[in-house]
């Protein structure tokens, strides 16, 4: 634990795997060079960003921004660590570099972020993190790995959300599928953030303080052979006024009650008696929770059925049945069934409510399997996701870069043949601007030292390398996105990192103000991203500077 000049005390990256060590070779080579140049305390200025959204689509959320500040506020290279890098380099490299390494903290290092939990768009810097170059420079692989993955997979979750609808109930179930534990709590952690409700990774429970849920599994049902197996058939009634000494037969009476009933009678016959018997030890043991995985052997002919019988005789003794899973076949088809079952049943036997017993769908859903099941008619009222959500099935990274804009306050660029992959130089103030109709415009990017737009003034925006795309904006609101999360030992004043509750609410808030026109899934609308007259004035004037000019012969 320590502090990031704030007085706060910050504690560690979750991961413990998070450690100086966690970055690639050549920014150790690159340190030692910069050391042995005297070069390595000129302060540096690097942008994180990334350079198109994930999924096909016009947004991503950007999510990590925690972990970085916890891993620079407790940076510390240890003696076991030097030694290790020591054996890594050329025995020719100077005692004076390690002892440099073992100094290094990041009390020299400032980080400005957009907020954990924001809606954010390509080319526009997420981070900016200032301070001796050979350190920054360590730095950046760790702070790429730490937002890539997070900000893809909240941007999934948010995707998978956008298609389901506020009203569904989201279960994240990708542990056992997840890239390895670190993908799993990760995946937890930032699924929530990105909208969904609860997990069934207990870990992330724990850690995060995400709540947690589960029904059971195919296991549990074909481990029962009989109802002689369940040794305490006795239950309380929830009032605590008696007790029923055998719910197995009360549950064998309601099953033969629904058998014949008017509007049931002849759907189905005999049911499987293993299954219900595993369905009946499941009520015993959690009344108040009951909610059963209902296709095990045939959902229509036998889970449901099942199902009913053991619910109607739990509401007997006082209690309200949770639901059913329904974990293969068509899910559609299944859930309309099973409704229909569950109001029949309301309808003939009096029991309020029962018609509203919540459906819940597992079984490979992803983003076009949820849009199916909308498009068909369905009555699910939660979701269970694991494979395709967690290991981000539909893209496997989001390709984050972090780039030098500027060294010694000398502003600096990267140029690419490919215009698209041409850096944006200087450090640059973002504001994002809000239009009459409450919803964010455009990202402008200025120069540090331009003075922010004003509310109600014309600003002309112009795109970063195509000279004929420009706009004027008149902004309603202007916000200031990048903020100090880290100030290392100066004291500039930081944001305190906020509670995982919070940033998930943010982000929840800003999906629902953006333009709906930037969120649908095909052929969304590109969100502007753009500089100021000035900035675009310097970036040419920089890459023409830097750019060799050919010659032909
Ligand atoms: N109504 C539907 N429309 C579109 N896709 C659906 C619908 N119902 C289910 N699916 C999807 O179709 C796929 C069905 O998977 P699969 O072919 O493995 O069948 P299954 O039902 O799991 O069979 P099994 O009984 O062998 O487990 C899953 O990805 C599921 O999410
Ligand atoms: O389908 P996913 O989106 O990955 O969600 C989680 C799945 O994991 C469980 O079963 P598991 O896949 O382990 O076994 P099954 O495929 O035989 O049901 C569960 O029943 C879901 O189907
Ligand atoms: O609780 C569940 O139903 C669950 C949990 C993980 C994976 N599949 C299902
Ligand atoms: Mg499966």
């Amino acid at each position: 634990m320590d502090s990031n000049g704030s007085g706060r005390v910050i504690p560690g990256p979750t991961n413990p795997m998070v450690t100086p060590l966690l970055t690639d070779h050549y920014q150790f080579t690159m340190a030692y060079a910069y050391w042995k140049a005297g070069k390595h305390q000129e302060r540096a200025v690097f942008d994180l960003y990334f350079r198109r959204s994930p999924f096909g689509g016009e947004y991503t959320i950007f999510a990590g921004l925690e972990e970085c500040v916890r891993f620079i506020s407790n940076y510390k290279i240890s003696e076991d660590e030097i030694h290790f890098i020591k054996n890594t380099l050329p025995a020719s490299c100077e005692d004076g570099f390690f002892d440099y390494l073992r100094g290094i903290d990041c009390c020299d290092v400032e980080v400005y972020a957009i907020a954990e939990g924001t809606v954010v768009f390509p080319k526009v810097p997420l981070m900016r993190i200032e301070g001796p170059v050979a350190v920054v420079q360590l730095l950046e692989t760790p702070f790429v790995n730490l937002i890539n993955f997070a900000s893809l997979v909240a941007t999934n979750a948010a995707r998978h959300r956008f298609v389901a609808g506020k009203s569904k109930t989201l279960l994240e179930f990708g542990l056992r599928r997840a890239q390895g534990p670190d993908g799993g709590i990760s995946a937890s952690k930032y699924c929530y953030i990105g909208g969904f409700d609860a997990t069934s990774n207990v870990a992330a429970g724990r850690l995060f303080g995400i709540p947690l849920r589960g029904t059971h599994s195919h296991a549990f049902v074909s481990s029962y052979m009989g109802v002689n197996e369940i040794a305490d058939k006795s239950l309380r009634k929830k009032d605590g006024s008696g007790a029923c000494e055998d719910f197995v037969v009360l549950v064998q009476k309601w099953l033969n009650k629904i058998k014949w009933s008017n509007s049931l009678c002849g759907i189905f016959s005999d049911t499987n008696q293993s299954e219900l018997a595993a369905f009946t030890s499941y009520a015993l043991a959690f009344p108040d929770n009951f909610l059963a995985l209902v296709d095990t052997y045939d959902v229509v002919r036998s889970g449901v059925p099942n199902f009913c019988a053991v619910a109607l005789a739990l509401s007997d003794l006082g209690y309200k049945a949770v639901g059913i899973r329904l974990d293969s076949g068509d899910l559609a088809y299944l859930s309309c069934e099973s409704r229909k079952f569950f109001c029949s049943i309301e309808k003939e036997f009096g029991v309020p409510d029962f018609g509203e017993m919540s459906i819940t769908a597992s079984n490979d859903l992803n983003e076009e399997t949820l849009d199916a099941l909308n498009k068909q008619g369905h009555e699910v009222d939660a979701y269970g996701i694991g494979t395709y959500l967690v290991t981000c099935y539909a893209q496997a990274a989001l390709g984050v870069v972090f780039k030098l804009v500027e060294i010694n306050k000398q502003p600096r660029i990267k140029l690419s043949e490919d215009v698209s992959k041409v850096s944006i130089p200087c450090k640059k103030r973002i504001y994002r601007l809000y239009g009459k109709e409450t919803y964010p415009l455009v990202d402008i990017m200025r120069g540090e030292n331009e003075p922010p737009p004003k509310v109600g003034e014309r600003i002309l925006c112009r795109h970063p390398f195509q000279e004929s795309k420009r706009a004027y904006v008149v902004p309603q609101q202007v916000e200031e996105l990048l903020k100090c999360y880290f100030a290392g030992s100066s004291d500039k004043k930081s944001e305190t990192l906020p509670p995982l509750k919070d940033i998930r609410e943010r982000c929840i808030k800003q999906l629902e103000q953006m333009r709906p026109d930037h969120m649908r899934r095909l052929n969304p609308t590109p969100y502007k991203v753009c500089v100021s007259a000035k900035l675009y004035d310097f970036i040419h004037f920089l890459w023409l500077n830097e750019a060799p000019v050919g010659e032909l012969r």
